[in-house]
């Protein structure tokens, strides 16, 4: 076991069992090397894991890496902590004006191709007057480079983890990285998880227990969110999620937190989610409600038809604040009304500032659920939102599922609305 010396950020000491990574190194994957070219910079794949539906993913990483630089003034210390050919790093450079970016993947035969990408674009002296390097590329654990990184205390503000399947190894090192009130963007893969078909793996990853629920993949985002307060809490770090993305193409979930000292206090916010089979209604319970967990439409506590997962996070998705800006900054880089890679970043991003309003419950419900459940046509999302303001709810689209609203609504009252819909507008099949 190795001692470690007086460490200088967390009041815990480190679990010896991430300092001796026993993964073993990845090989080069065999994938065609291929010449890409995204919001205007060109870069080659190397052969390594890439994938452009991803775009979007580093579209919004760059977008909140440069509003967080403009917060500071200051130029930015990153790291990419597992960079395949190196285009979140170049992405980093060119477009987030960063300072210094150490591009890491564990794969050394990436090498080639991640200095040639970075060599293209980004000057190698940084513009700090010290003379310095711009970017570094390592091939280490990247628990390892993290660690490294927080015990000779150069931290970053901000920590890029893009990993395959799940991410929680490596979520500990990263906030213990991360500079005070900067900046954590975690990715994970991890569909069978949030689906609730591996809930003891759920459970040994992130810490909460999660069952087949209709809305898996918001739950895929909240098991993660709540996964990284838990480890965060742990080392006396509060986490908040700036943005959350869900995209199908893998599926992938991606969390962009702001890291700062302090403990979680909205006990509100970190619970479990309880979803009734036989009504169709949600509902969240604190810890302190655990053995009262039980659906009004049913009698007894924990009734047969409810399914209960977490603890995980109940609370906001985003940050609208945060979104807004990041809209605007869309809209200045012309990046806003074009689509890469087929999604409308514009669209995107306004649908995440409404799913963002705080009447807003967990979860979404699916048209197709209402009208199977009221035994109807679904009438189109646009409509039955605007029904739904009209009577006094909050409603709005889910990006994570687009024939789903976000409702505060009760699931019997939205068939009624449903119904009337269809009535009027649409004829009855
Ligand atoms: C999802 S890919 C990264 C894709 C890249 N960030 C992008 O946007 O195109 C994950 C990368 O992590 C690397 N990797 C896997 N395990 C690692 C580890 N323990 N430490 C560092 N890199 C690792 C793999 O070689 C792979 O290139």
């Amino acid at each position: 076991m190795t001692l470690l010396p007086l460490l200088p950020k967390s009041p815990l000491s480190l679990p010896t069992k991430i300092l001796v990574s026993r993964r073993t190194r990845p090989r080069a994957l065999t994938v065609a090397s291929s010449k890409e070219t995204e919001r205007g910079l060109e870069f080659d794949t190397g052969g390594s894991f890439f994938r452009r539906e991803s775009a979007v993913g580093r579209d919004l990483g760059a977008l909140a890496a440069s509003i967080h630089r403009r917060s500071l003034d200051r130029k930015l210390r990153i790291i990419d902590a597992m960079c395949g050919c190196g285009i979140r790093s170049l992405r980093y450079l060119a477009q987030s004006d960063a300072g210094f970016v150490w591009a890491n993947d564990a794969c050394e035969d990436y090498r080639g191709t991640i200095v040639k990408n970075l060599s293209g674009v980004a000057d190698r002296v940084s513009e700090d007057g010290g003379g310095g390097r711009r970017w570094v590329v390592t091939h280490k654990d990247a628990n390892r480079v993290l660690l490294e990184s927080y015990i000779n205390r150069e931290y970053f503000d901000l920590v890029d983890i893009d990993s395959f399947g799940s991410d929680s190894s490596f979520i500990r090192s990263a906030i213990m990285a991360v500079r005070e009130e900067g900046l954590l963007y975690l990715t994970n893969t991890d569909g069978f998880s949030s689906g609730g078909h591996r809930p003891y793996h759920s459970l040994a990853s992130y810490g909460a227990y999660v069952r087949p629920m209709p809305y898996s993949n918001e739950v895929g985002l909240r098991m993660l969110i709540g996964g990284a307060l838990r480890e965060a809490t742990a080392l006396g770090f509060c986490v908040s999620p700036l943005f959350s993305y869900y995209s199908s193409h893998g599926p992938v979930f991606r969390v962009m937190f702001r890291v700062s000292r302090g403990n979680f206090h909205k006990e509100s916010q970190y619970g479990f989610i309880c979803y009734c089979n036989k009504c169709g209604n949600s509902q969240a319970f604190s810890w302190r409600e655990l053995g009262q967990i039980c659906c009004p439409c049913s009698n007894k506590v924990v009734s047969r038809s409810s399914v209960v997962s977490g603890p995980m996070w109940t609370g906001p998705l985003h940050d609208a604040t945060f979104l807004a800006e990041m809209l605007d900054l869309a809209g200045e880089w012309r990046w806003a009304h074009t689509k890469e890679k087929g999604i409308d970043l514009e669209k995107l991003l306004n649908w995440m500032i409404d799913e963002s309003d705080p009447r807003l419950p967990f979860g979404y419900i699916k048209l197709d659920e209402i009208a199977s459940r009221g035994k109807i046509n679904s009438p189109p999302v646009s409509m039955m939102i605007s029904s739904l303001q009209k009577e006094g709810y909050a409603a709005s689209r889910s990006h994570i599922a687009p024939n789903a609203i976000k409702t505060n609504c009760p699931i019997a009252t939205c068939i009624r609305i449903s119904r009337e819909l269809c009535h009027t507008v649409l004829p009855l099949s």
